[in-house]
């Protein structure tokens, strides 16, 4: 079923950030072009894996918006963004993300203590957009029912799972290995 997928992200081009390889693809950067069948697919797969008995679905700026959107229309359940933009809103909390590559800032708006929701985000790969993230979420309370990053790169979200106690769901896992991605596994393996 993964097919698709796999052989996309096995022609994905790497570029260097600095010393870091980042590969290039549509699901974690929207370049090249994404096929529509791709994004459903993605999207059911995470619907069929993943307990969505939510209020919310959250997604991270920028490349957790297309999956999020993605999966709202898959379940009729409305999403609301992490953006890398401040509004001052009343009750808007800020997070600093780090990466591999560089660093920003995050503002979480409109998520009620209680609230029930699903993270998700295209690549784990340091883990420290998660683990901000995650416990941005704890600190307010939010009701954190699964965390989703399509793509786990490197060893990245055993240290987010071990730093927060939330356990992250990946449909693939991959690495960058001499120039090119490897798919060492994926959940239908
Ligand atoms: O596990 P980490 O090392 O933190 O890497 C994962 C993060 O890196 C990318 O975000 P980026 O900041 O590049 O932003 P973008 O989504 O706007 O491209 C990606 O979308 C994740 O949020
Ligand atoms: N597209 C892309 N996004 C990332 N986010 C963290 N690492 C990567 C990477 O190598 N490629």
């Amino acid at each position: 079923m993964l097919e698709e997928v796999k052989k996309s992200l096995e022609a994905s081009p790497i570029v260097k950030k600095g010393d870091y390889n980042y590969f290039v693809n549509p699901i974690s950067d929207g370049v090249p072009t994404m096929k529509p069948s791709m994004l459903r697919e993605l999207a059911n797969v995470v619907k069929e894996h993943v307990d969505m008995d939510i209020d919310k679905i959250v997604a991270i700026e920028a490349m957790g918006i297309h999956l999020a959107t993605a999966l709202s229309l898959a379940t009729d359940i409305p999403f609301v963004i992490i953006r890398k933009r401040q509004y001052g809103l009343e009750g808007e909390k800020e997070i600093s993300q780090k990466t591999g590559y560089g660093s920003s800032k995050l503002y979480i708006n409109d998520l009620k203590e209680g609230e029930k929701i699903l993270l998700i985000d295209d690549v784990v790969s340091t883990g420290g957009t998660l683990i901000s993230t995650l416990n941005a979420l704890k600190e307010l309370n939010i009701d954190i029912k699964a965390a989703v990053a399509v793509i786990e790169k490197g060893e990245g979200k055993k240290l987010v799972e071990k730093e927060t106690g939330i356990p992250i769901f990946s449909v693939v896992k991959l690495d960058v290995i001499d120039g090119k991605v490897v798919i060492e596994k994926t959940i239908e393996d």
